[in-house]
């Protein structure tokens, strides 16, 4: 079997959420966000190798939230950098290994299951690639630079999640590309490349936790779980 790690990109600021702590670190269930995602790794499996990307400024700050929840999962930190592809890729630089497979997964969204995370490893062992994702519920429409819009075949889109899941080989040499602006996600780079994309079921549950009223649905979600 490959050996099997994860990145957790926790390195962005969280400016939209509009505070001065990263939203990362933002309690909710009484824990920090980043250690219930971290935590969701863990319960899938005690082998994985756990890379938690931070602002490098913040790496004391996560150092003394650990104490101070006593919270002892063995990860390894890593400086993230200006950018979410900046972070992946100094995330990476530290798996030494050739061949594997490495999920990347967004420390913002913390109710990720284990059975999401086995199937994104499972289906990139097979074909290279798995990237969750979700039908749209809503309508769909195209907006005209002169300020008109069209209506889209929703059934044609799909909303993107983490995890992305990959093998080594082929999403290190997808990370030898120089940034590009189109880069939202490893997908995006992965893709770039010349590689094909697996899609793979994710969640609706699998919120990415971005603004204010994401942290009320979070704490009653959490409720809901306990
Ligand atoms: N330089 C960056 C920017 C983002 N991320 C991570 O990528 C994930 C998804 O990004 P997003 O939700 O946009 O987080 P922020 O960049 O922190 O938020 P904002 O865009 O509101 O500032 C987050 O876990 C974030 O910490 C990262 O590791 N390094
Ligand atoms: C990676 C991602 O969560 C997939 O949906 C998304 O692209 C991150 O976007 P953001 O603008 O950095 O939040």
């Amino acid at each position: 079997m490959r050996n099997r790690y994860v990145i957790i990109v926790a390195g962005g600021s969280g400016s939209r959420m509009g505070v001065t702590m990263p939203k990362q670190f933002l309690p909710i269930g009484g824990l920090p966000i980043l250690m219930h995602t971290i935590r969701r790794f863990r319960v899938y499996s005690s082998a994985v190798q756990i890379l938690v990307v931070l602002p490098a400024e913040q790496i004391p700050v996560w150092e003394a939230l650990c104490r101070q929840y006593q919270f002892e999962e063995p990860v390894l930190v890593i400086p993230g950098g200006k950018t979410r592809f900046q972070s992946v890729r100094n995330g990476l630089e530290q798996i030494r290994a050739a061949d594997g497979l490495v999920a990347v997964h967004d420390g913002v969204r913390p109710f990720v299951t284990p059975e999401l995370i086995r199937s994104g490893f499972e289906t990139a062992d097979r074909t290279g690639s798995a990237v969750a994702c979700v039908p749209l519920k809503d309508s769909v429409r195209l907006v005209q630079p002169d300020g008109s819009s069209l209506a889209v075949d929703r059934t044609s889109y799909r909303l993107i999640q983490t995890p992305q899941t990959f093998q080594l080989i082929l999403f290190k040499d997808a990370f030898r590309a120089s940034e590009q602006s189109f880069f939202t996600d490893c997908a995006s780079v992965v893709e770039y490349a010349g590689y094909p994309i697996t899609l793979i079921d994710g969640s609706y549950d699998n919120i990415k936790i971005t603004t204010p009223e994401d942290l009320e649905i979070s704490e009653q979600k959490l409720r809901s779980i306990e």
